[in-house]
């Protein structure tokens, strides 16, 4: 530490990416896969709490997709996924919502104050009803061209910024689990659906015209060939992004994370990564370095 700081280089830049992101709002994805790694989420936590101290205002999504099959293989459950989207019915949306709008989401807000933070858990699942995130029920399309079933299943259409906004000009990290209730324009009506982590970060992203939306997994990056940690591609498009979709490179988990990037691009957030959480201080790293850790999403070439 000390060394570090006696090299003013080291200084210049950082006040440079300091002052850069002053005031800008970061979307950062926390994905089930990371969180199992308790010794990574704790580093990210602490990232997390530095970006916020040094003027930044991050915003956290999570899901908790592997803590959510953990629970319902406890109840007797199978998890089936279809495209990356968990299939959900109604015991299976039960579990979503204590794991996690109730234990995560509670969970990661208290860690946040652990580190000497301030965090607000944004959910629908104590005593008082702090959601923000509004959606409709999706379908996806199967391989047959005929419509999926996925039950209580659903994306997000509306965000409550104002509380967003409210919230990061306090200095608190707003954070969010991946549930949004049915929008029908009628209060207190509408039902609780399990959104895709990636699809929520995305939307929130996009609501706050974000600066940076960040998605911290359980790996490099996106490969060429997933078992390949040479194939990690740098910079992605959209094309290619499709490409690797259809043949197969690009498949579960990650298909919805990068379909997410290519979506918040086109609707106007500035940057968007997925980097391993893994690694300790990505995400310091990556926002204030030049290091480029993981692979860019990039727009097309017009
Ligand atoms: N082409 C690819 N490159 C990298 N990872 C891939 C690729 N295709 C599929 N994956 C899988 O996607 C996973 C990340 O998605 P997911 O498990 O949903 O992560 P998270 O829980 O962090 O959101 C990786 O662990 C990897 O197994
Ligand atoms: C509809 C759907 O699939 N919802 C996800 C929500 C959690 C999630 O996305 O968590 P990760 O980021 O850890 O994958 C699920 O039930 O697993």
């Amino acid at each position: 530490m000390i060394e570090a700081i006696q090299k003013a280089d080291v200084l210049i830049e950082a006040m440079g990416w300091i002052r850069q992101f002053r005031d800008k709002v970061t979307v950062i994805k926390l994905g089930g896969s990371v969180m199992e790694d308790d010794d990574a989420l704790r580093h990210l936590l602490v990232d997390i709490v530095f970006m916020e101290t040094v003027g930044m205002r991050p915003v956290v999504v999570h899901g908790g997709g592997a803590a959510i099959s953990r629970a319902m293989a406890a109840a007797g459950l199978e998890a089936r996924f279809v495209q990356g989207r968990r299939y959900t019915d109604p015991a299976t949306l039960k579990i979503v919502e204590k794991v996690l709008a109730g234990e995560i989401n509670e969970s990661i807000a208290a860690r946040i104050e652990e580190f000497g933070g301030r965090a607000m858990p944004l959910n629908f699942a104590g005593e008082t009803d702090n959601n923000i995130l509004y959606g409709e029920p999706i379908t996806l399309t199967g391989d047959d061209g005929e419509p999926v079933d996925l039950g209580a299943v659903g994306h997000v259409t509306r965000v409550d910024r104002d509380v967003l906004d409210n919230l990061c000009y306090a200095g608190q990290v707003p954070v969010i689990p991946s549930m949004c209730v049915v929008d029908d324009g009628k209060p207190g009506a509408g039902g609780k659906l399990n959104v895709n982590a990636d699809t929520a970060a995305m939307a929130v992203a996009q609501a706050m015209g974000a600066e940076k939306l960040v998605f911290l997994s359980d790996i490099n990056g996106v490969r060429r060939d997933k078992n390949d940690p040479d194939s990690l591609i740098h910079s992605l498009d959209g094309a290619e992004a499709r490409r690797l979709i259809a043949s197969g490179a690009i498949e579960a988990g990650m298909i919805p994370k990068v379909e997410a990037c290519l979506e918040t691009l086109d609707k106007g957030v500035r940057k968007v990564h997925i980097i391993d959480g893994r690694l300790r201080h990505s995400l310091l790293l990556e926002i204030y370095t030049n290091c480029g850790v993981g692979t860019e999403i990039v727009s097309d070439p017009v």
